[in-house]
């Protein structure tokens, strides 16, 4: 049983483009990045505490599953080394979306895959890099106020409006929104989750 530990709607969606039966068991972490924590170390130990809290509370619930398989992930957006999470305030976002106006950052999103003893782990950090015209304070306010920037890194969303935003994406567009699927699936392979596999029909 594939467990997918994430509370996000957009990885949920993109997992099922390559399995189709996982459940659902998001853990509760701190996100808070240490002091001086570089931002490829932080979105691979987010993904880490994620899939293990997940595990961890797959076992208390006394799900004795040997063959569970725990999968998580983690976005952020990254600017001069600055990790940008998802905004608390209106006033986050307008910091976050005047640091990325007119110029490129990057967005990492980071992929853990383990077993339940955690015996068996394996991470993955995508790097993509975003090209972000120039933004008004007002179409701050107005992308504010379509309700789209408040869950999201970065305080946009390329597979939304935001998309209006970007000039060009380069590296992986799944990863963007979420779940690199194609580093996905060559993980979930190492697990002996075979995805064609999966989505024919038996
Ligand atoms: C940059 C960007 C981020 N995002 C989203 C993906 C993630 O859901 C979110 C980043 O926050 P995360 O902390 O990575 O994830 P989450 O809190 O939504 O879910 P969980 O930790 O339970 O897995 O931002 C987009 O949907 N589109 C984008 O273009």
């Amino acid at each position: 049983m594939l467990i997918l530990a994430s509370a996000s709607p957009r990885r949920k969606e993109l997992l099922s483009l390559l399995v189709k039966e996982f459940e659902v068991l998001p853990a509760d972490i701190d996100e808070t990045p240490n002091i001086s924590e570089d931002a490829g170390d932080y979105v691979i130990r987010m993904a880490q505490e994620k899939a293990k809290a997940s595990a961890l509370k797959y076992q208390q619930q006394a799900k004795d599953n040997k063959r569970a398989v725990f999968i998580a992930s983690d976005t952020s957006v990254v600017v001069d080394g600055l990790i940008l999470g998802k905004p608390a305030s209106f006033d986050e976002a307008k910091v976050m979306l005047r640091m990325l106006s007119g110029r490129s950052h990057q967005v990492m999103t980071s992929l853990c895959l383990c077993d339940l003893s955690l015996q068996r782990l394996a991470t993955k950090n995508v790097i993509s890099d975003v090209v972000f015209r120039d933004l008004s304070d007002l179409e701050i306010e107005q992308y504010w106020q379509t309700g789209e920037p408040q869950d999201k890194a970065g305080s946009y969303a390329i597979q939304g409006v935001g998309s209006i935003f970007v000039e060009c994406v380069s590296g992986s567009y799944s990863a963007v929104v979420g779940l690199p699927l194609f580093e996905t699936s060559q993980l979930l392979a190492q697990f002996g989750i075979n995805s064609l596999r999966e989505m024919s029909s038996k």
